[in-house]
């Protein structure tokens, strides 16, 4: 089984069911809808769950809306924000939504 790396401060809104989607570079396009995956976090490589992506989509930056905000349990400014502390330069986002099984 493939492994989905998030930093360790998204752990609790993963195991808690608030947040739904990820949003990653082309780097991490090669995840596909109806894979289950194990979700560790970056920092420690400690996993703690199995995700089942149920959809995948290429969203642009400039379109980010405050649903995809709600589904990262965050404000559409701090999402924002923290895309461009991650990924400075990208306009395409890879769009992953996954239920925490
Ligand atoms: C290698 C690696 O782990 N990278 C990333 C990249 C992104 N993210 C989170 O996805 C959402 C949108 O980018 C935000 O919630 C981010 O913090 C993450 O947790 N880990």
């Amino acid at each position: 089984m493939q492994t989905m790396t998030f930093f360790e401060r998204f752990e609790r809104d993963i195991l808690a069911g608030r947040k739904t989607i990820t949003l990653r570079d082309h780097s991490e396009s090669y995840f596909k809808a109806d894979e289950t995956v194990v979700a560790a976090n970056l920092e420690t490589g400690i996993s703690y769950g199995q995700l089942y992506i149920t959809d995948v989509a290429w969203v642009n930056f400039d379109d980010l809306n405050e649903h995809h905000a709600r589904q990262e349990n965050m404000s559409l400014a701090d999402l924002k924000k923290l895309i461009r502390e991650i990924y400075p330069e990208i306009e395409q986002l890879y769009q992953i939504t996954f239920k925490l099984l």
